[in-house]
């Protein structure tokens, strides 16, 4: 009732084209996420840059492409516009108070804190460790090939391996063995498919949380888990992730207590030093670290993994892509265990096949905001409203969900080209078009918005990008990856971009053909 008072009858964005719902109850939402179907692209083809259609019980939201939108939105985070309320509310109820999990003030005192423990000179010195990690992925496939054939699930390894590079990289913490127990990727695998199970309660979170004294949401929270199975099972999930965050921490802070120095530094330990140093209204406190270990794990892990898998499945379709990649590798490496981190970063036909990955497909194909209050959209391609007039920036009013187009946005061929919809690493190894200068893309990986930008950007985005590269340049020296012959692969939203196969619907995989080459 509440959500149909507040939605006006005539709208500011009555003029701006979209197509018809086909529901008032879900409006396009079904459509919207599921980004494998062509709804996405017929959007932008038929209505432009800027395309207004229907959230929840006819609530007008937009879909947004236009760059300079984009940029406007990203420069006015945390004011006009803001992550929904729902969002941050379930980010603080699964991972706690950090980033993800709180808005405002809070949200940029702990960025100012984190950014520089995320600085680019902290990130390359974790290299040996990644290729450490990279060698232990290599040696439990060659034994998972042995013993199981070579048609292996690659997604469950290649996860394993980036939960532990996140650990000892990051956190300054080891899981174990690749292939032994692991209750936090058991827990954090079944974690979104069990916040879905309840996802008619999310948008309600906001008020819950308001109306419950946070001393008591946990006390009620377990009591009605003892008779809820699915609200049991949500809630063993973010146990177990708020119990690895409360061991990661307390062994950092044994550790930083040792003193360590130089090499043996980790982004947490750095984290707890710089932590304090800081002035008592920058301080953060122990709740809002945890929570920032446990948003750093989550964010971080399957993101990073099925980005590698994409591109092992990439390699497998296209021999001659990965001939020549590996043709690249093996001459840098020599034979060797591992290269300097500057190499690495540097050869080029890697990091075009990493970065033509990023582009085409996203793990975030769109991130929402909020607005505050009415705003202005500006627009750098005007388009034509539904009284056939040109519109050159939108009046958007309070209350709006707005949708900025990430994977539209890196495929735009507007600015990319005509060739934008196809996977051509070599792009990247010659001047890209000039009009993605002109466009200004605001990522924090320009002209990539696969990290978004802003604010709110990937804090961490030089790390999956390094890790990527290890595992990739690791798993390349050792195998060689073959399409699957007994399954199709499909990949689908979940809340990131996803790899299913129809004899296991419901939870990822990524079958692959794996032949090992080494002697
Ligand atoms: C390919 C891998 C990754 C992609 C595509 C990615 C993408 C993104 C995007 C688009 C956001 C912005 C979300 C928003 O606007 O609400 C984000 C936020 C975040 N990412 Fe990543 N990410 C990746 C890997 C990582 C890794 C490895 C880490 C940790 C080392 C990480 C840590 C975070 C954190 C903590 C946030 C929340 C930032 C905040 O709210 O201020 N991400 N990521």
């Amino acid at each position: 009732v509440l959500f149909l008072r507040r939605t006006p009858r005539k709208s500011s964005l009555d003029k701006v084209p979209g197509p018809a719902a086909e529901s008032f109850l879900t409006g396009h939402l079904l459509k919207l996420f599921d980004p494998s179907g062509p709804f996405h692209k017929n959007l932008v083809n038929a209505y432009g840059q800027v395309v207004k259609i229907q959230g929840l019980l006819g609530a007008d939201q937009l879909y947004i492409t236009d760059p300079r939108a984009i940029s406007y939105i990203l420069a006015n985070d945390n004011g006009i516009f803001e992550s929904p309320r729902q969002t941050v509310s379930l980010g603080n109820v699964l991972f706690g108070p950090g980033l993800g999990g709180v808005s405002g003030p809070q949200h940029k005192k702990q960025r100012k804190v984190l950014n520089p423990v995320f600085a680019p000179g902290h990130i390359k010195q974790i290299t040996p460790t990644l290729f450490q990690v990279g060698r232990e992925l290599q040696d439990l496939l060659s034994a998972r090939v042995k013993s199981d054939g070579t048609e292996l699930d690659v997604l469950r390894w290649c996860t394993r391996a980036s939960i532990e590079c996140l650990g000892r990289g990051i956190l300054g913490y080891s899981f174990g063995d690749l292939d032994g127990q692991n209750q936090y990727a058991d827990a954090s695998n079944t974690l979104i498919p069990n916040v879905g199970k309840l996802r008619v309660f999310v948008p309600l979170l906001p008020l819950l949380r308001k109306l419950c004294p946070a001393s008591l949401q946990r006390p009620v929270i377990s009591a009605l888990a003892a008779f809820w199975p699915n609200l049991k099972a949500l809630k063993h999930d973010i146990d177990v992730l708020s119990d690895t965050a409360l061991r990661i921490y307390n062994d950092a802070c044994g550790a930083s207590q040792d003193h360590l120095t130089g090499d043996d530094k980790n982004i947490l330990t750095m984290l707890i030093e710089a932590n304090s140093t800081v002035t008592a209204k920058e301080h953060l406190t122990r709740d809002e670290i945890l929570g920032i270990i446990s948003i750093i794990m989550f964010a971080g892990s399957d993101t990073t993994s099925n980005t590698l898998v994409r591109i092992l499945e990439i390699l497998a379709r296209n021999p001659d892509v990965q001939a020549r990649l590996k043709n690249e590798l093996l001459s840098a490496f020599a034979g060797a265990n591992d290269i300097e981190h500057g190499t690495l970063v540097q050869l080029p036909y890697l990091d075009a096949v990493v970065k033509e990955t990023l582009r085409l497909h996203p793990p975030l194909v769109m991130m929402d905001r909020h607005t505050n209050e009415d705003a202005a959209l500006p627009l750098l391609d005007p388009v034509t409203g539904t009284d056939q007039r040109e519109i050159s920036s939108i009046p958007v009013p309070r209350g709006t969900i707005v949708w900025m187009a990430i994977a539209m946005n890196n495929a735009n061929e507007k600015v990319w080209g005509s060739d934008a919809k196809e996977f051509k690493p070599e792009r990247w190894l010659s001047d890209l078009p000039p009009k993605l200068a002109d466009a200004k893309m605001p990522g924090v990986l320009s002209p990539l918005m696969t990290f978004l930008g802003g604010p709110r950007a990937c804090i961490g985005y030089r790390f999956p990008i390094l890790e990527i590269k290890v595992l990739l340049a690791s798993l390349l020296q050792c195998f060689e990856f073959r399409p699957s012959a007994a399954h199709t692969v499909h990949w689908r939203l979940a809340h990131i971009q996803a790899p299913y196969t129809e004899n296991r619907p419901d939870a990822p995989s990524m079958p692959l053909c794996v032949l090992e080459e080494r002697l």
